[in-house]
């Protein structure tokens, strides 16, 4: 039995802590908000993410960081991106012992462009951190809790610290497989949220089954020609967390970056859109990560690049498919990278 916290009490911190005190480890959910913290305690709920769901007896709450801290050999990192250095610093003053740090958080940071596992790296002290390791797959938290069966992939440079995670985790419904490849690892993760936000704006527009085959085809052609560039191996992005997380993402009525895509494509302008959908949105900020990754790689990302004028340059997704469809002709395989 290892003791382990998860710091964000959203439906994927939540989800995760429900499978590590399923698995019998002594198990704290960090949340930053006291009445959350009280009413997974005293209701054995999470109301706002998860409705429908009863936490384990055995999963407790706090609302202090330095006692989730304190508690922990391992230390999950589910809060969205833009959160992660602000709950960093949180923890830098209150740490004073090597941790095992995992990480699901699927983004990238705009302007520093930096991955996950990057930030993290520079924003804790290296002498309390023993491996950086990134879980990631397709892995909705509304299956997990249901206990349907999923499966991830745990990625670290050092295997037996991603073998550590694969053992955490690991039951009869949720699979852990390993990687060595964390870049392409966190790049998949990250940029299947992009295309999941142009699949929703196809299906807003009607558009049917044919185009969204096409965008999730081409989508992993480009997320796939980043990723190499940047140093991913090629295989990783046909594996569970590119091309198996592209497709939950661009098909499941659970995912958020695909609703808020339908919504766009529906007609609703982008601030109304992340207003009702109340739970984060990765893609939005990513689709900015991705399109400067593009212009410093020197990578054509068509889809990245006409997303990116829909969300920031109000250009119509009509139009957008448009002007995707008339690109210049061009043979499939031969500006791919494998
Ligand atoms: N949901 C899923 O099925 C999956 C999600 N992921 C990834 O996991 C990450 C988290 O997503 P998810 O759980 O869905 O997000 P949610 O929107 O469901 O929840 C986000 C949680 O983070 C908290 N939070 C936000 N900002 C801060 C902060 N500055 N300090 C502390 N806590 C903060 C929120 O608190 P508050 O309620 O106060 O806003 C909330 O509890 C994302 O990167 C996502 O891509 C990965 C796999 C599956
Ligand atoms: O990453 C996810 C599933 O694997 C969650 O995707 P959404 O954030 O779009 O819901």
């Amino acid at each position: 039995m290892e003791k382990v916290c998860v710091l964000g009490a959203g439906s994927w911190g939540t989800a995760l802590a429900m499978v590590l005190a399923e698995n019998g480890h002594d198990t704290l959910l960090w949340t930053h908000r006291t009445d959350q913290a009280e009413e997974i305690n005293n209701q054995h709920t999470n109301r706002k993410y998860l409705p429908e769901t009863v936490l384990p007896t055995n999963l407790y709450a706090t609302s202090d960081i330095a006692k989730a801290v304190a508690h922990s050999e391992t230390i999950i990192v589910a809060v969205p991106t833009k959160a992660i250095r602000e709950v960093c610093e949180k923890m830098c003053v209150t740490l004073d012992k090597k941790i095992l740090f995992v990480h699901v958080s699927k983004g990238i940071e705009p302007d520093t462009l930096k991955r996950i596992s990057e930030i993290l790296e520079e924003s804790l002290p290296a002498e309390f951190v023993e491996e950086v390791v990134v879980l990631s797959g397709p892995s909705h938290a509304e299956e997990v809790v249901l206990h349907h069966p999923t499966t991830v992939t745990a990625a670290c440079a050092n295997i037996e610290a991603a073998e550590k995670v694969q053992d955490l985790f690991m039951n009869q419904y949720f699979r852990v497989y390993t990687s060595k490849d964390v870049i392409g690892v966190e790049i998949g993760g990250a940029l299947k949220n992009v295309i999941a936000l142009a699949a929703g704006i196809s299906d807003g527009l009607n558009y049917g089954d044919n185009a969204k085959a096409a965008l999730i085809t081409r989508g992993l052609a480009e997320i796939s020609r980043l990723g190499v560039e940047m140093g991913g191996n090629p295989f990783t992005f046909s594996g569970l967390s590119g091309m198996g997380d592209l497709i939950v993402t661009c098909t499941s009525v659970h995912s958020r970056n695909w609703r808020a895509g339908n919504l766009l494509g529906q007609g609703m302008k982008l601030p109304e859109v992340l207003d009702q959908m109340g739970m984060v949105v990765e893609g939005v900020r990513t689709t900015k990560a991705a399109y400067q990754l593009a212009e410093k790689y020197d990578v054509a990302m068509p889809i990245t690049a006409e997303l990116y004028s829909v969300l920031f340059n109000n250009i119509e997704p009509k139009i957008a498919v448009d002007t995707l469809m008339m690109r210049m002709k061009k043979p499939e395989i031969d500006d791919m990278i494998y």
